[in-house]
């Protein structure tokens, strides 16, 4: 369990970090989403104890950072997976770790079969893909078996198998009772693994809710309907006060109306339908929604 109470963080003029309060819970995987430049690896690092808090308070299973009696076995973090010594092979790196943290040695042969580089364990990590080394950070964070593992960016570098794998790895560790953080700006990759989602903006928690509450509560869906007499619904439904656009393929996608308010009505007329689907809104359009005003660095163009 993590709890942050009015955490904040001043660099200078900048508040990178805004009496931000939330709680990330076991047994569930919390996606930690925002902006560039919103606050997440400031957040991520006062956690860990790297930083200090300007004000509030931040505890992992009731108990500050720093506090801690044998922290790699409470929680296990990838914050920056480059921050290794390049030439030691991946088996050194983490038995090192093991060692200056009184943990059993037999633990990095577990931890480098988890993460599949057993076969690359005597290589020196300088010569490691930017995938390796974020399975290598993964080893690393796992080594203790803490109950609390936070990731920043975990699929950063990773090829589509990488992407999948790590994502059934935050769900497995979730499953069995963990409390697992993770930072990312895939929204479809985040879609598919968070459970919950905490969401920062401009250092401030725009919001701490559930993955469906949050698309429902951000976006609305729409109804992609097709029909030889599409001009004619289109009309009916326009005049009847609807939204309507054009869709992909000569579709038209129908705003503020329910797929059996659209079938009936075409009912009603005698028109003919093709298709008539629900359309959900995505994590990105809801996320984008949120966040559209708490964005700092916009190319030209791009609509806000
Ligand atoms: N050491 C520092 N000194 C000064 N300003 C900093 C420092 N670290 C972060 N900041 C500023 O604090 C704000 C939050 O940065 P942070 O890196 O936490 O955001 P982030 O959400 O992790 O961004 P990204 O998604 O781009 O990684 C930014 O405005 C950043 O420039």
């Amino acid at each position: 369990m993590i709890e942050a109470r009015g955490l904040t963080k001043r660099y200078g003029a900048t508040i990178a970090v805004d009496h931000a309060s939330f709680t990330v819970g076991p047994g569930r995987v919390t996606g930690f989403l925002g902006p560039n430049g919103a606050g997440k690896s400031t957040t991520m690092r006062m956690i860990l104890g790297l930083d200090r808090p300007t004000a509030g308070d931040v505890t992992v299973n009731g108990v500050h950072y720093r506090s801690l009696g044998a922290p790699l076995r409470e929680v296990g973090a990838l914050l920056d997976a480059t921050d290794v010594h390049g030439g030691r092979s991946a088996r050194n790196h983490l038995r090192c770790l093991a060692q200056s943290n009184g943990l059993p040695r037999r633990r990095v042969d577990e931890v480098l079969d988890l993460v599949g580089l057993r076969d690359v364990a005597r290589r020196p990590v300088r010569g490691f893909s930017l995938g390796m080394g974020q399975r290598l950070g993964i080893a690393a964070a796992l080594l203790g078996d803490p109950g609390v593992l936070m990731f920043d960016e975990p699929a950063n570098g990773l090829d589509p198998e990488g992407i999948r794998w790590i994502r059934t790895l935050m769900r497995r560790l979730a499953q069995e009772g963990r409390t697992v953080f993770v930072s990312s700006h895939l929204m479809s990759e985040m879609a598919l693994t968070a459970d919950h989602l905490v969401v920062i903006g401009r250092g401030r928690i725009l919001a701490d809710t559930g993955m469906r509450e949050f698309i429902d509560q951000n976006a609305a869906g729409h109804v992609r309907v097709r029909s030889p007499q599409l001009g004619e619904l289109a009309r009916l439904l326009t005049s009847g006060g609807r939204r309507v656009g054009d869709g992909p393929d000569g579709s038209l996608l129908v705003h503020g109306a329910s797929p059996a308010e659209v079938g009936d009505l075409a009912a009603d007329h005698a028109l003919r339908v093709h298709e008539l689907t629900l359309v959900r809104p995505s994590l990105e359009e809801a996320f984008m929604r949120l966040t559209g005003d708490a964005v700092e660095y916009h190319a030209a163009g791009t609509p806000t």
